[in-house]
């Protein structure tokens, strides 16, 4: 292919190579990055469009839903409905799946988003986004409910991001490399802008919420002091940090230039390892990860061969460049 390649120019194209991108899976994508096309549009708007500021309601992990994070959702789920061979949706946003009524049970896919990560910057105009995970409904004899999406990360068929930022940018894996797409705002349509992305193995940045630093557990404590004893520690180097507050912007830094992302469980709650959600922004981001020669783990093993056992569970999360990922696994398998 040469010149300028859409989305759906590059999609058709991966068809025809690997032909293992079946027809409605195409269909599917090209019916989420529209979706993204909105939701950019309304985060464009922000004030004008009166999409600021709290929807006055609180989803299913108890947190309070922005305006945003609401019409995302609303976009996602409406424009899903009639797209792609669905048998059934997941959202951050919603506490039960979200059936199709007029297909299920025989739709091939299962659909899983977060429709706006990164909430706390809506209202201060920084970069957030959306991720997707794209699973297939193995048994039709049956209504998909919970139990159909709970499997584990190595079973996605698609996955990707966008995140709203200066550009608007779409990043998508089929188990084919990553590559990323930019929204060209004037035309309305998506650009291959990046093929193949790779995250190099050595990297001198890292992102943690470090406000957290008392209640890690001590292999955690232990990575991250090295890290800040920089040049006159043990790694003898010093390590930059960033931390967005968007998971989607960290992870897109990281794909362009490296480095390692953690979210780890601490001592507070049990119940809770960490912050993110397993099944639809880990698990979607550990396959970008992996795909573009990264590691993703939660301390102990492969975030992708985790057996889900609920659809809103939350896992510990280290991402990004294999070194280091690997060394602070290396301590949680050291340290017990
Ligand atoms: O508030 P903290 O601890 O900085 O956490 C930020 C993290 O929470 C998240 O915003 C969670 O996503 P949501 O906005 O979808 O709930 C991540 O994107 C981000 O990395
Ligand atoms: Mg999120
Ligand atoms: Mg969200």
């Amino acid at each position: 292919m040469q010149g300028r390649i859409t989305l759906t120019q590059y999609l058709i194209e991966q068809q025809r190579q690997h032909n293992s991108l079946p027809a409605d899976l195409r269909l599917l994508i090209e019916v989420v990055a529209r979706a993204c096309k909105m939701i950019s549009h309304n985060v464009g708007k922000g004030a004008l469009g009166n999409f600021l500021g709290s929807a006055g309601s609180e989803n299913v992990q108890g947190e309070v839903q922005k305006k945003l994070d609401v019409v995302s959702n609303d976009i996602l789920l409406e424009a899903n409905e009639w797209g792609g061979n669905l048998a059934a949706m997941a959202s951050e946003e919603l506490e039960q799946i979200h059936l199709i009524p007029h297909r299920y049970p025989k739709g091939e896919y299962l659909l899983l988003f977060d429709p706006l990560d990164g909430s706390s910057n809506i209202d201060v105009n920084v970069s957030i986004g959306t991720i997707f995970s794209v699973l297939r409904h193995t048994d039709k004899t049956r209504t998909p409910d919970e139990q159909s999406f709970l499997q584990a990360g190595t079973q996605q068929v698609a996955a990707g991001y966008a995140v709203y930022g200066p550009q608007t940018v779409f990043v998508l894996t089929t188990g084919h490399g990553v590559h990323c797409f930019t929204l060209d705002r004037e035309l309305g349509s998506w650009v291959l802008t990046q093929s193949n992305m790779r995250i190099p193995h050595a990297t001198h940045e890292y992102a943690i919420n470090a406000s957290n630093a008392r209640h890690w557990h001590p292999p955690v404590q232990r990575y991250i002091n090295e890290l800040l004893m920089g040049k006159d520690g043990e790694r003898k180097q010093d390590f930059n940090m960033r931390w967005v507050a968007s998971m989607v912007a960290d992870v897109h830094r990281i794909l362009n230039r490296g480095g390692i992302f953690m979210y780890p469980a601490d001592q507070r709650d049990p119940t809770k390892p960490g912050r993110l959600r397993l099944m639809y922004e880990a698990n979607p981001i550990a396959f970008i990860v992996e795909q573009a020669h990264g590691a993703a783990t939660n301390g102990q093993q492969r975030i992708l061969e985790l057996m889900p056992t609920q659809l809103h569970e939350r896992v510990a999360v280290f991402l990004g460049s294999k070194d280091e990922v690997d060394r602070v696994t290396r301590y949680h398998h050291e340290m017990g």
